[in-house]
Parts: structure tokens; sequence; C-alpha cells
């Protein structure tokens, strides 16, 4: 990693931890229907929020790095959309990325809600897992604070007959999943047993970031995930799988006392009609400027700096679409 090689020793010793010969590091991906519960795991195991969470359907487009820090490991967490039928362009540019992404981790977790019975989406995701990934599967049964104590062990009977059936590959995989697991990211249960079991499929390996790092996603790239998580509250229907959000300018404010500073940042979200437009800056204005207060709160909180934020609605005509726009808009 030429980023953080240094020459002085000092420093080296406090970006890297001690390790010993049992250190393990490695990768480890997400993948589940949406709404499985992929970012708010990622978040409860990384204990910050990285990644954006929402009650709406596929709202994580990026592959979004979250890194747990343990004493004697690293696990970085690379989380990606929800694996589908592609629909459109962006569809099927999601499931190329999610393969790549696949393919070059260490263990696959796969998020199937406790709450929700297994349909043929899962099955879909776990017949894609066994063409793609040569890798442990470990089954992640999310939510489980949303059953009862009688439910669960159903569904944990059917998580495994899901793999045994679907995963199974020429002899490979042949017992299914390498794990079942039940957890609960919203009252962190179980959330160290995940890490744990985790960290175990790792190879042994020196520390693969600096100790803290728990991100290597562009700061910009959160930032326009900030703001289109704000965005995304109380919308509906297919307006979510519209909006789109680049950042185009972050600047510290100049003539600020040093003890004072603010980021300036211009950013555009943009929409695929002028009705959607219409809904995202509401009446005189007030959806925007709600969006914009929620969304600077989180990225002051982000880069800990006061941020005066500058946002346009834009319509950008059936982006999702169209592959130079999509090309543009960084997908
Ligand atoms: N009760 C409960 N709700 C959860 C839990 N984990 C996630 N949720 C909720 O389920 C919804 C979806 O969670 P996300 O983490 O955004 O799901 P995701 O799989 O990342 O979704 P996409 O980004 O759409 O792929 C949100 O409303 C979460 O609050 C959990 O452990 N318990």
């Amino acid at each position: 990693m030429s980023e953080y090689e240094t020459t002085d020793p000092a420093s080296a010793a406090s970006l890297f931890p001690e390790y010993g010969e049992d250190y393990r590091a490695g990768f480890a991906s997400f993948v589940g229907r949406p709404n499985a519960g992929k970012s708010t795991l990622t978040n409860a195991l990384v204990g910050e929020k990285v990644a954006i969470t929402s009650s709406k359907p596929q709202t994580t487009r990026h592959t979004i790095r979250g890194i747990v820090h343990r004493e004697n490991a690293q696990l970085v967490l690379v989380d990606t959309p929800g694996l589908h039928r592609p629909r459109t362009l962006l569809g099927s540019r999601l499931n190329d990325l999610v393969i790549d992404t696949l393919s070059e981790v260490d263990v696959v977790g796969f998020c199937l809600p406790a709450d929700e019975k297994i349909g043929p989406g899962d099955k879909f995701i776990a017949s894609q897992l066994a063409k793609v990934s040569h890798k442990p599967v470990v089954a992640l049964v999310t939510k489980t604070d949303k059953v009862g104590r009688d439910q669960l062990p159903e569904q944990l009977i059917a998580v495994d007959q899901l793999g045994r059936e679907h995963l199974a590959k020429e002899g490979k995989q042949a017992e299914g999943f390498a794990a079942i697991i039940p957890v609960s990211a919203v009252e962190g249960k179980q959330v160290e047993v995940v890490a744990e079991e985790l960290i175990a499929m790792m190879p042994k390996s020196p520390p693969l970031y600096p100790t803290g790092e728990l991100t290597d996603e562009p700061e910009t790239v959160m930032i326009a995930e900030l703001i289109r998580e704000a965005a995304l509250e109380d919308v509906r229907d297919e307006l979510p799988h519209s909006i789109a959000v680049t950042v185009e300018e972050m600047l510290p404010r100049e003539d600020r006392p040093e003890d004072k500073p603010l980021l300036d940042v211009h950013a555009t979200i943009h929409v695929e009609r002028d009705s959607q437009k219409a809904i995202i800056i509401g009446r005189g204005g007030s959806r925007l400027k709600a969006i914009g207060s929620q969304a600077r709160e989180g990225i002051k909180k982000l880069l800990g700096t006061p941020v005066y934020l500058n946002l346009h609605v834009k319509v950008t005509k059936e982006w999702q679409r169209d592959a130079k726009k999509l090309n543009r808009l960084g997908f």
C-alpha cells in the first residue's frame, strides 16, 4: 500500500499495530436481497456509520468498505448492492460489479432476514453464488429481534436447506453454508459472533490498513451518499431508484480563522423527470431545505468540520438507461 508507506519508523509504529504470528486479515462481502440488512450489519460490525441504511430497497450503489479492527485481526467489509435480476443497464452493471467483488473476497456473508420466508430472490442469489464464488459462504440470518424464539429454528432449518439445495456444486460446498449465524444488528446481538466467525475464515496476514482506518471510500463518494440518503427520506415508489448525487466541488472557505474552518460543498441531486424534481424541492423549497440540513449534519459528523452545503436539483433524463450519463455519474 504505497499510500501508507513511510520512512519514519515512529510514525509507522503508530499506523500499524503490533501483530503476532496468528494475526489474520482479509476481505468479506455481504450479499442478499434488497433490505436484507447488509448495511446495518456492516455499521454494527465497524461500529461507526459508514454505509448508508434506509428502509427503501437498493440504496447501496457503491462498493463501500468498512474496516473491522480487532486485537488479532482486521476484516475489510466490502458492502455491495444486492444481486438481482437486471432490468436496466444500471441493474446489469451492478450485478457485474457484485460478481467481480465476490471473486476477490475471502468469505461471502449471505444475509437472509429472519422474518421473511425464503423466496425466489434468495434462490437466485444462492445459484449465482454457486456459480461465481469458490469461497466459503456464511449464512447470516438477520433481524432476529423481529421474530419470536419459536420461529427462529424453523428459519434456520429453511436456510440450511437453501444452502444444501442451491449452493452445493461439483463436490465443493456439498455441505451448503460454511456456517449459519443468527444476528440482530439493531440490538447488537451476536454481532461479535459474526465478526469472530468471519475472521476465522481470513488468511493469516499482516494488517492491510492502518489502525483506526474505517473506510477507504473517497470522501466525496461518502458525502454524495449522505445527501442521497437524506433525499430518500419519505419518498416512495420508483423515485428512490431515480436519484443520483454528484459532488461538484468541495473547498475550504477562504478567510476563515484556523480554529473555525468552514467547508463549501456544491452538489447536484439528479432525478429523471420534472415531476420528481418538484417532489425533491417541495413546497416553497421546504423538502430541499430539510434534505440540506440532514445531509449537512451527517457531513459535519463525517469530516468534523462545519459545512456550507449548496444543493442543486437537476433533471438528467433517463440517466439509468443512458450509458454515457451513467459514466458521468460515476457508475
Ligand atoms: N428490527 C431490525 N431491523 C433491521 C435490522 N437490520 C436492518 N434492519 C432494517 O431493515 C431495513 C434495511 O436495512 P439495510 O441495512 O439498509 O439493508 P440492506 O440489505 O443494506 O439494503 P439495500 O441497501 O437496499 O441492499 C432498514 O429499515 C433497517 O433498519 C435488525 O437487526 N433488526
